[in-house]
Parts: structure tokens; C-alpha cells; sequence
């Protein structure tokens, strides 16, 4: 289980953007964390990924604290993927320093192997999402944090991306904090939704879209 206990957080000591938040995503499990802009999901996803260390409180992975030396079991996607890949090496060198994607998972993300031999700026946003998002569908990723994923996707492409990571991720008994504004989509892909953000009243027509289909 990926779990925080009292976690705070603030980017300076006078004013903490996450006070006080427990959480839990077991494995297997797929979470989704809405909330209006600016209340810190963020923030969130980069404590539980290790890349912020919080002011109070701790993040256990799986009974242990977050390795700093070694590939890290909770992996976080941003919806900008230039930030995770290095726009100095070609994608396939990219990709290859973690390990190498089968060609079942370039085909379920419909990656064209020729995409591995550009640099990054060669591709579109899009394409280089499904490649960040295949650099870390590998059996040492157990949490997936995916922060607006498929935010800049269109809807088909959005669907194909969603169920190749559900079915790897099914597969692979990986737990998925979907981060999202858009009530559909953590509606169809989750199976429950954390409310730590998304205090707000709900607006009929948010509670509309999060009624399961008859
Ligand atoms: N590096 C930083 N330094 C100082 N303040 C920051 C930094 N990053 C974010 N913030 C502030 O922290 C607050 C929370 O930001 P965060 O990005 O976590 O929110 P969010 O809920 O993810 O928003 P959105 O839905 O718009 O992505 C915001 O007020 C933001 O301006």
C-alpha cells in the first residue's frame, strides 16, 4: 500500500499548501483526486513521488520509505511530458535507461517504433506522453500518480491511453491516483474518488456526470 500519514507541505515555512492529509491507495487500486485549481494536487503528487519532502508526516511505500538511491516505485506523469524526458537524448536512449518496452505495450499505446530514433522536440505533445507513459510501464513502477495525463489527448486517443494503462496496471496489481479536473473521466476510469481537494458543493451538473450509468 502507497500511504502518507499527516503529511503538510508548504513551499515556505509561513504558510503550508497541504496541511494534515492522510491518504491510502492500495495496489491494484485506481483513485481519483479532483479539486479546483490551485489547492494543491500537485504539491501532492510530488510528495507522495518523492520529489518534495514533506514538513511533516512521511510517505510509506509498501511498509518502507521512498528509496532515494535507486528507481523509485511511485512514478509520477505530468500532463507536460518535455519535463521527464531529456530533450538531449533521442527517445529510445530515453526509454532504454529504465528498461525496454515490450512491443505489446508500443502497439496497445500505438507508439511507432521509428518515434525512438528522434529527439524530443521531433515529436508532438501527444506522442510524447505515450512515450513518457511507456518509460515507466515497467514491473517496478507499483504506484502510478498521473497528474492531467491525458489532459492535452483527444478523446480517442484519450480512451486508447486509459485502457492500456488500466490493463497493465490490472495486470500488474499497480495502484493509479488518477489527477484530474474532469469528473467523466475519473468517473469511467476509477474506482473511487478522493475528496482531500475537491471540498467545493458539488454542482448539479458535476453530480450528473459522477451518476453511474443506468
Ligand atoms: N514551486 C513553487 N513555489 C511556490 N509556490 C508554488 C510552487 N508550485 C506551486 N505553488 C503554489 O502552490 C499552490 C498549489 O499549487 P498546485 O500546483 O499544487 O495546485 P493544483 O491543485 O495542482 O492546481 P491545478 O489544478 O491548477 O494544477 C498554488 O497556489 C501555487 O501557486
Amino acid at each position: 500500500m502507497l500511504e502518507c500519514k499527516a503529511i503538510s507541505y508548504g513551499y515556505n515555512d509561513d504558510s503550508m499548501i497541504i496541511n494534515d492529509v492522510d491518504f491510502q491507495l492500495n495496489p491494484g487500486e485506481v483513485v481519483g483526486l479532483p479539486g479546483p485549481s490551485g489547492q494543491g494536487k500537485t504539491t501532492f503528487a510530488k510528495v507522495l513521488a518523492g520529489y518534495l519532502q514533506p514538513q511533516t508526516g512521511a510517505v510509506i511505500c509498501d511498509g518502507a520509505p521512498l528509496p532515494t538511491d535507486s528507481y523509485c516505485p511511485v512514478q509520477l506523469l505530468f500532463q507536460h511530458p518535455e519535463n521527464a524526458l531529456n530533450p538531449r537524448w533521442k527517445l529510445g536512449d530515453s526509454i532504454a535507461e529504465g528498461y525496454t518496452p515490450s512491443p505489446s505495450i508500443l502497439g496497445k499505446l500505438n507508439i511507432d517504433p521509428k518515434w525512438l530514433h528522434r529527439y524530443p522536440h521531433e515529436l508532438s505533445g501527444g506522442e510524447l506522453q505515450r512515450l513518457a507513459l511507456a518509460r515507466v510501464m515497467t514491473e517496478k513502477t507499483r504506484y502510478l500518480i498521473a497528474d492531467e495525463m491525458t489532459a492535452m489527448l483527444d478523446p480517442n486517443t484519450q480512451a486508447m491511453v486509459w485502457n492500456a494503462v488500466l490493463g497493465w496496471a490490472r495486470k500488474h496489481d499497480v495502484g493509479i491516483l488518477a489527477i484530474s479536473h474532469d469528473y467523466p473521466l475519473l468517473h469511467r476510469v476509477t474506482d473511487r474518488i478522493d475528496r482531500t481537494f475537491a471540498k467545493e458543493v458539488l454542482t448539479s451538473a458535476i453530480r450528473q456526470e459522477l451518476r453511474p450509468a443506468a
